[in-house]
């Protein structure tokens, strides 16, 4: 049976044997920008385990192409083979619990690597058959995607584009293991025939790309929405920074949407600088947080509070007249007046002022807003502070 299928394979244009090396060669190309991508990133656990996925298959593969015959490789290399394979995707499996900080039993981890080859062993000892040998290998590695396919798409779900070309990937892995194992099962599919499925391996190389360059992808992708993140993130108190607003606007003047900025905020602690001075800058960090705090506390969620620099704050609300804003302003203001800051030594009342406009309707000018809003707080200011006052154009 052996001689004739691997006579049948000699026949085809590319025998199983050269597909496996083509397979194991680009593989091993993947390893190399992998091995720089760790480098790059040695803080990045996942893509340890991804490269060690990757080794694990290249060698696999590798050892495949020596085989004098396809598609059961003689005893031991088979079952060297796929306790390669399934660490190979037990490995990828693991990197993606790592990538979206889930914890990984490094028992459990070993434990389904070599779960098919002590499968394996146990068909061979009870002299099953090839096909029926073949075909539970189809059905474990199909399993095993699946687990891969329900770490990438089990809630809380990430904005990852590139984690759905991971899952895109796998799940056609798994229609093309499935499939032939259900073939051979009800015997709709024959040994000849597997030796004729060069596409398996060619699939097999296709998807393999898609997957592993999804892993790079995955990663970069989510460090440089980290980065813009901490980019528009002020580190004192988490607020958005200045940066994040100027980001923002730019992006409502280019999509003119219906949930526009409505209404601004301004908001300054007032003489906070005889904080810094009477109580040193501890202190006033200390207020600062104490008081964004607060101002996270009291805005809604479609509303983003911002520091806007020093001790110099601003909410941006959509879809918010300027009376619902200007009692938004007051409440913050009676909050602060009542809640002193609790420093290490003593409790520090505090007050504010604040600055209240409307976006002009027929510009949507937001920036026009905040210049009115910061005249009002101009306003507010020389009015003998704690107190709020919003933008009159007349
Ligand atoms: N502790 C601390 N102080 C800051 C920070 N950023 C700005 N400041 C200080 O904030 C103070 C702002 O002072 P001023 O602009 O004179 O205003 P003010 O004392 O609040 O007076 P009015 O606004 O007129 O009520 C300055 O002393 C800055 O050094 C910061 O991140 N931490």
């Amino acid at each position: 049976m052996k001689q004739n299928l691997h006579e049948v394979a000699q026949g085809m244009p590319f025998t199983p044997e050269m597909l496996y090396l083509a397979s194991g060669i680009s593989r091993c190309t993947f390893l190399l920008v992998f091995l720089a991508t760790v480098i790059s990133q040695p803080d990045e656990c996942c893509l340890r385990h991804w490269l060690a996925a990757l080794a694990a298959s290249a060698t696999g593969s590798l050892l495949m192409s020596l085989s004098p015959s396809y598609p059961v490789a003689p005893f031991p290399l088979s079952l060297i083979t796929t306790t390669l394979f399934f660490s190979s995707l037990s490995l990828s499996w693991s990197g993606l619990r790592i990538f979206y900080q889930r914890s990984v039993d490094i028992r459990v981890l070993l434990s389904i690597s070599m779960a098919p080859g002590i499968l394996l062993l146990t068909m061979r000892w009870l002299d099953v058959s090839q096909s029926l040998q073949l075909a539970m290998t189809f059905f474990v590695t199909a399993l095993m995607t699946i687990l891969a396919i329900i770490e990438i798409l089990r809630p809380p779900r990430r904005r990852i584009l590139s984690q759905y070309v991971v899952a895109m990937a796998f799940s056609i892995y798994f229609v093309a293991l499935f499939v032939p194992f259900l073939m051979l099962v009800t015997g709709m599919m024959s040994m000849e025939m597997m030796v004729s499925g060069q596409a398996a391996i060619m699939a097999d190389q296709v998807l393999c790309i898609l997957i592993y360059f999804g892993f790079i992808a995955m990663t970069s992708e989510r460090s440089s929405i980290t980065l813009k993140r901490l980019a528009e993130t002020d580190q004192l108190t988490g607020l958005a920074n200045r940066r994040a607003v100027q980001e923002i606007l730019k992006r409502q003047d280019h999509h003119r949407r219906t949930d526009r900025i409505s209404s601004v905020i301004i908001i300054d602690i007032d003489h906070f600088k005889s904080v810094n001075d009477r109580l040193g800058h501890e202190a006033g960090d200390s207020t600062l947080k104490h008081f964004a705090q607060h101002l996270t506390a009291i805005v809604r969620q479609q509303d983003m509070a911002v520091r806007w620099g020093g001790e110099e704050f601003l909410i941006l609300l959509p879809d918010t007249s300027i009376e619902e804003a200007a009692l938004m302003a007051e409440r913050l203001r009676s909050r602060i007046e009542t809640t002193p800051v609790a420093l290490a030594q003593q409790l520090l009342s505090i007050t504010i002022s604040l600055g209240v406009a409307a976006v002009p309707p027929d510009t949507g000018d937001a920036e026009k807003a905040i210049h009115h809003a910061d005249e009002a707080l101009y306003r507010a200011k020389h009015g003998g502070r704690n107190r709020v006052c919003r933008y009159d154009a007349a």
